[in-house]
Order: C-alpha cells, then structure tokens, then sequence
C-alpha cells in the first residue's frame, strides 16, 4: 500500500485546503479520504480538491476562486465552505470541486505571476511558438481536472461552475456576472434566480468565445458557467465578510440541498447588458481619459472619447455606453476594455 501523504492528518483536523495549498505552490501530492459522514475527500492537486456525497447527487458543481491571486474575498468565501465541510458542520447533497486556481499569486498577493491565467483557458495554454510558463500549465491541468470531474458525475447531472472574482475597481453595481457567450443557446432564468439569491442582480451577456475559465466550461462542457464579480479586490483581512453572507448562504444551499427553491422569476429584480464591444490594447501608448477610481458601468455620452490606443480612439458610438473592466497595463494583443448597453429580458431566454 502506498504510504499516505504527511498533510493528510492536519488536513482532517484543521480542514484548512487553503493554507496547504499556499504551501505547496504549483503540485501536491494527490490523496483521498473519507469523512464520518461517508462524504469522498480527494485532493488531486495544489488548489484542487473534489468532495463527493455518499448519496446519489444530480448536480456537479466546480467553485473555482482565485484564478488571480490579489481577489481575496472570494478565496475566503471558499476556505469558510472546505473548512466547513471538512469539520462535517456542512453536510454534502451534491458533488463539488474547488479550486484555487494560483495558489502562488495568492502567496505573491498579485493578479498572476508571470500571465493572466483567465487568459490561458480553452486551449490557448498551449500555443506552437510560446514557449511554456507554470501559469500555461496550471490552467492545462485545470482544465484536465475539471474535465474529469464531470465525467465522472452521474449521467444526466447538472452541471454548473461558478469562478468567483473581485473587480479592480469599485462598481455601480457592486456584484454582477458574466454569462459567457453561448453561441445562441438561450439564457436560463434559473441561473439568474440563482446569482440573484447570491447578491448579483447584474449580468452581462458576452457575445463572443473568450480564454476565461467560466467560458471554457461553459463551452467544452455544456456547464451553467459564470464569472462572478463580487465587489472590489481588497488584500486579505481587509474584506468587509458581511457583504458576501447571501453568496456564502446561497452556495451552502446549492451543495448542500437536494433541490434549492428560489423565489419566483421577475425581470424587474434584474439589470442586464450586452457586451457592446471589446477593446484591446495594441500599443505600448494606450490610456483612458478617464481616472483611475472611475468606476465600473460608469456611462458615457455618444462621441465621448474612450480609450487612445496608439494613434487610433474609441468614441462611445451608443448613447449610455458604459465601461466595464478598463486596464490600460494589460499585455499587448488583450482586453483593455469591455463596454455595454443595457438590454431586457426577451425571447432568447428560458
Ligand atoms: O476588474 C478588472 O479589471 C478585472 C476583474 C476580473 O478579473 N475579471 C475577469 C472577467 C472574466 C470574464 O470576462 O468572464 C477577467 O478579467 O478575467
Ligand atoms: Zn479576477
């Protein structure tokens, strides 16, 4: 028999994934246990930890935090659920993966080490003449997790991942989501009940394939898949915890319930965009005429200047255009801005 790893005792006691995973920045040994309500405990890798009820579950659910290290809330959010569930005080009705997706950019309190990894996903880790860095391999084995994760669900499962984040900057709207673009498959109200349950009752529609993590599920495994915005980056200790209870509550359901009944369906509740366009950054000489505590869906008036890339502006050609996520430091060739436009809930949804 193969001897178990050192931190599996400690791991058992002290329920804290977090910690071992921040020591162990790029690999740790997988292993598995059980806990004294039957729940399967496997550890698969750094940041990577599946648990799988004794009873028959009918919803795979990935929870992924920290794909940029620096967005602290969300990490806290999922060690308070591991910790929980490790203790047996949260008792599984439903199969989950966590992930931590940079445990060293969490050590390092940085968005990435040395790349984006929200830009890595849906195979784009590995490109003929790029040469290969730990952040492309951690999000190709990322991948390979969360792949085999649901394959192994029972057939038929529901599958969802939500990849909790916090903004650089503040927002009218303190928590919205992404719903990756679903090439015409129709929007689920459902999942709007859901994130609404959790505090996020904005949601940008993306209208094109991206190299996000929530993205790449959605798209390669037909998951309800969703980048969450929970408020502003804030370094660990400085996150106000009361502000992110009906997320915490929410998920504890979603795992923890056979069936979570949310109150019923109402398109008033909601504010909902449509990605206008995207703005890439071309040029070293890129900038925003606006400041940098501008904040997200500020609006701009038709013909107002943008951005400045190099020799080209952007001009709000839409009354109302509204930013979302200006960076002007982003690598050359990606997304310095995303802009939207309100839209109604219509047919496309169901
Ligand atoms: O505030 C910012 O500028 C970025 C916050 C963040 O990390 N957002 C995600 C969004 C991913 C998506 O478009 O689904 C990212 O930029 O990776
Ligand atoms: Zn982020």
């Amino acid at each position: 028999m193969l001897a178990k790893p050192s931190y599996l005792n400690e791991l058992k006691n002290t329920g804290d994934f977090l910690t071992l995973s921040r020591n162990n920045e790029w690999h740790l040994e997988a292993s598995e246990f059980a806990l004294e309500n039957g729940t399967r405990v496997t550890v698969h890798d750094t940041g990577v930890i599946e648990f799988k009820p004794r009873v028959t579950t009918t919803k795979d659910v990935v929870l992924s935090s920290a794909v940029h290290g620096n967005e602290t809330a969300p990490i806290e959010i999922c060690d308070s659920l591991i910790k929980q569930i490790i203790s047996g005080e949260l008792k599984l009705a439903q199969r989950v993966l966590f992930i931590y997706g940079n445990p060293k950019s969490i050590n390092i309190g940085l968005r990435f080490v040395e790349e984006n990894l929200n830009r890595l996903f849906n195979g784009h880790h590995t490109v003929e003449g790029i040469a290969m860095n730990d952040e492309r391999v951690r999000a190709a084995k990322l991948e390979q997790y969360v792949s085999d994760f649901f394959e192994r669900g029972e057939h038929g499962s529901a599958r969802s991942h939500y990849d909790l984040h916090t903004a650089i900057r503040g927002s009218k709207n303190e928590k919205f989501a992404v719903y990756p673009y679903l090439h015409g498959k129709p929007w689920k109200k459902s999942q709007l009940q859901f994130l609404l349950s959790c505090g996020v009752n904005t949601v940008l529609m993306m209208k094109s394939e991206a190299t996000t993590f929530s993205y790449y599920s959605s798209y390669v495994h037909g998951a309800d898949s969703f980048t969450v915005e929970l408020g502003q980056v804030k370094p660990f200790g400085q996150n106000d915890m009361t502000r992110f209870e009906k997320t915490k509550k929410t998920l504890a359901a979603l795992i923890s319930q056979n069936e979570v009944e949310y109150p019923q369906f109402n398109a008033s509740d909601f504010e909902l965009f449509a990605v206008h366009r995207t703005i890439n950054r071309t040029e070293d000489e890129f900038s925003f005429p606006f400041s940098d505590d501008a904040e997200n869906f500020t609006g701009f008036a038709k013909g107002e200047l943008l951005a400045t890339d190099g020799d080209t502006s952007y001009y709000a050609d839409v009354e109302g255009e509204a930013i979302i996520f200006p960076n002007a430091h982003v690598a050359l060739g990606q997304r310095a801005l995303l802009t939207v436009i309100p839209m109604q809930i219509d047919s496309n949804f169901v």
